[in-house]
């Protein structure tokens, strides 16, 4: 697929509905699905649920740590896992929560934004807590290479609000002023900008004004963690304009059969209404 990341993902959820399915090989998943924890485990449980689960969903969000925690094995099988859902048609947005000094994020961004990358995805996740200056070089390279970023505002864990809901000497709240710097990147971009924002479906209806992003909201927290459909509409509205509501483990955990998974996925997508609505 070419162009640039929001029109694609645009394009992607016009088609699939707006669904980001997230694979997170939990050690707790692997044993319930009767692997061991070990390389080997890791990789049956990511190809299965990549191939039941790929062909059905706009956006499939890996996340890193659970690969990781293998060592290099479990970056091979990242790698492995990242293809077979490209492959499938589905987006890869990689859960690797990046952020650090400018210098640095230019290296992180080399090892996932580029064509080629032997970790390449089609977006990252980043957090902007050293600044959303920091990720400037990321922004660019991402608008360049037709890539996007989901930049950390208000997140689904309850540690967050302190921090995320501070307010800022121009009287915003920490979370808005970062929904706010991020929707100056994308302004006039059409239809969808490239640089998204998370937000929890777990959080407080009018919390924060997304309505001048112009970009994706992720939204983690639909099943496991809690929130329904009906939240997500209650927070976002009823259309969910540019919303990807995110569930790993209550998608996950209905495997391993290949054939139940994509049920759960099918029931899962279906939840959150007519694909017309869906962007
Ligand atoms: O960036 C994320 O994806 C993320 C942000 C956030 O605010 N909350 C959150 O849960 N996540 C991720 O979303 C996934 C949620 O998984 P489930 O709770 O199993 O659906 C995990 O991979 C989390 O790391």
């Amino acid at each position: 697929m070419s162009g640039r990341f929001g029109a694609r993902l645009a394009r992607a959820v016009a088609e699939k509905g707006p669904l980001c399915a997230g694979i997170d090989p939990h050690p707790g998943l692997l044993q319930a699905w009767g692997l061991p924890a070990d390389a080997g485990g890791l990789e049956k449980f990511a190809l299965t649920a990549a191939e039941a689960i790929a062909p059905e969903v706009a956006v499939v969000k890996p996340q890193s740590a659970f690969f990781e925690a293998y060592g290099p094995p479990g970056v091979a099988v990242l790698a492995k896992t990242m293809k077979v859902c490209r492959e499938a048609g589905a987006l890869v947005l990689l859960d690797v929560k990046r952020g650090d000094i400018g210098s640095t994020m230019a290296a992180y961004t080399a090892a996932f934004l580029p064509a080629g990358a032997e970790l390449e995805a089609d977006a990252i996740t980043v957090s902007p807590y050293l600044g959303f200056g920091s990720l400037d070089f990321a922004v660019e390279v991402a608008q360049a290479q037709g890539k996007g970023l989901f930049v950390l505002a208000r997140t689904s864990n309850p540690e967050a609000q302190g921090l995320q809901n501070a307010l800022l000497p121009n009287g915003k709240t920490v979370a808005q002023d970062i929904v706010d710097t991020a929707g100056a990147q994308n302004a006039g971009v059409g239809p969808l900008g490239d640089i998204g924002v998370v937000v929890g479906a777990t959080i407080a209806p009018g919390e924060l004004d997304l309505s001048k992003l112009n970009g994706p909201v992720l939204a983690p927290g639909f099943g496991a963690q809690g929130a329904t459909p009906a939240d997500l509409r209650a927070l976002f509205g009823p259309g969910l304009p540019g919303v990807l509501p995110a569930s790993s483990r209550d998608v996950l955990k209905h495997g391993p059969d290949p054939e139940s998974l994509r049920a759960a996925v099918r029931r899962t997508r279906d939840s959150l209404g007519p694909l017309e609505k869906g962007q």
